[in-house]
């Protein structure tokens, strides 16, 4: 196989996980192992570590060799790495591993998992990109430098990774004001808009199902975005499950909404790796309300770890917080949980949640809608024809309240601040 393949491999995988030497806790291949398994690998053996990164080949050099026997044991096809390897740290640990064994770090691992799941065109493109960007140095540094250099006049791998990439970039960049010209447009039609963000497997898209309406933005017409998936939003146990952004209708006290589900967030990966994490984190910045679902059911330690992860790769300050999943936990459990909240947020407060069977959902509906932009104006119209086209405009951008009064109408009419202004140009005269 060739270690460039954009598609890792798959197969007996042999997993290696450090922590250094005065981290409060032991390794833990949990998470490393719920990757393995997205990207298709059957995990077969572990090597830990406690002690500090070794700058030549990660694992202490008497665990490195560890590592050789166990994939050798065990006849493994792959070594997964818990961390991000330098080109440096791959490269002597491959010479290490018996021949033919990939070896495949965090950051490698999530680019296959999208590799594997990209369905359109233009995500296998980012996720091409990414890799490429990825291997580069690394491909480098397997190559002699003098072979290098001779090959550069005739054309090489890496100078021919290095112009596909630029390629690559060139058509992605056209492509990327898109999202932020659609928010516009619905801001502009007057929908609240909505983003869930989190930690991988909080709970994002079970809890999309509950907010919004059955529709993606694409079916139910209207200010339709062009790469809204029309398709069912997947939900699954498994990480990575949503690899790209889907838009949903819906409405929040009387008025029209979208909320957008993104892409999970993990530790350890950089979130300009792929397309579709900057998608994530602009959907997130650039909603009127950010919604940060956390899963409550995990230990609290790994709450606070993931709580911290998603803060800093979002750039939100004061996001509503979903405490999800809290069928899932013992009673009084869910204090501890608040407290980290509180910690980490300056004061917020979660709202507990259970997207799976609808607890607490119309709180957090309430704590969302409270943060949408708002204005208000009461309206007392003529009881005449184009009252109700103006009543039909306004309804569909807002919440609205009318009362008919004889000859006169009285309309309370609640939403974005620019629709109010717009409406109070529209409203019929006497
Ligand atoms: N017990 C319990 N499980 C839940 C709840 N919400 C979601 N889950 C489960 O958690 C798992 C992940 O749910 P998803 O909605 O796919 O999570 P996600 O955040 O969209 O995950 P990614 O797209 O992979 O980042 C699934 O097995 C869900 O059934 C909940 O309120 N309670
Ligand atoms: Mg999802």
């Amino acid at each position: 196989m060739s270690r460039h393949a954009i598609r890792i491999e798959g197969g007996r995988a042999v997993l290696a996980a450090r922590v250094a030497r005065d981290a409060h806790t032991e390794p833990d291949t949990t998470e490393l192992e719920r990757l393995a398994e997205a990207a298709g690998y059957d995990p077969v053996g572990s090597v830990t570590q406690r002690r500090r990164e070794d700058p030549g080949t990660w694992l202490g050099r008497g665990k490195a060799e560890t590592l050789t026997e166990r994939a050798a044991e065990t006849d493994a096809d792959a070594v997964l790495v818990d961390g991000g390897l330098t080109p440096g740290q791959y490269a002597n640990l491959l010479d290490r591993l018996p021949a033919g064994t990939e070896l495949v770090d965090r950051y490698r691992l999530v680019l296959g998992i999208f590799a594997a799941g990209s369905a359109d065109r233009r995500a296998a493109l980012q996720v091409e990109a990414a890799t490429l960007r990825y291997e580069l140095p690394r491909l480098r540094q397997a190559t002699e430098e003098s072979l290098l250099n001779e090959a550069t006049e005739k054309g090489s791998p890496v100078l021919d990774a290095e112009r596909r990439v630029d390629r690559i970039e060139t058509k992605l960049a056209a492509l990327a004001d898109e999202a932020a010209e659609r928010r516009e447009e619905r801001r502009a039609a007057g929908l609240g808009l909505v983003a869930l963000a989190g930690y991988t497997n909080a709970g994002k898209t079970t809890l999309l199902h509950r907010l919004a309406d059955g529709m993606s933005v694409e079916e139910a017409g209207g200010t339709a975005g062009h790469d809204d998936a029309p398709d069912s939003t997947p939900v699954a146990d498994d990480l990575f499950v949503t690899l790209e952004t889907t838009t949903r209708r819906g409405s929040l006290g009387g008025r029209p909404a979208v909320f957008t589900d993104t892409v999970g967030l993990l530790d350890g990966v950089p979130h300009d790796l792929v397309e579709s994490f900057g998608t994530t984190l602009s959907a997130v910045s650039g909603a009127d309300v950010p919604v940060l679902v956390v899963d409550a059911s995990d230990p609290v330690d790994r709450v606070r770890e993931k709580v911290r992860v998603s803060l800093d790769a979002l750039d939100v300050a004061d996001p509503v917080v979903a405490l999800n999943k809290v069928d899932a936990l013992e009673p009084g459990a869910l204090d501890a949980r608040r407290d980290v909240v509180a910690d980490l947020l300056d004061g917020g407060e979660g709202v507990p949640v259970s997207a799976r069977d609808g607890t607490g959902v119309d709180r957090l509906r309430r704590a969302v809608a409270a943060r949408l932009p708002t204005d208000r104006a009461t309206f007392r119209l003529p009881n005449a024809p184009e009252t109700e086209s103006f009543l039909a405009w306004v309804r569909e951008r807002g919440a609205c309240e009318v009362t008919y009064e004889g000859e006169w109408v009285a309309a309370e009419f609640v939403a974005r601040p620019a629709v109010v202004a717009e409406a109070r140009g529209r409203a019929p005269t006497e």
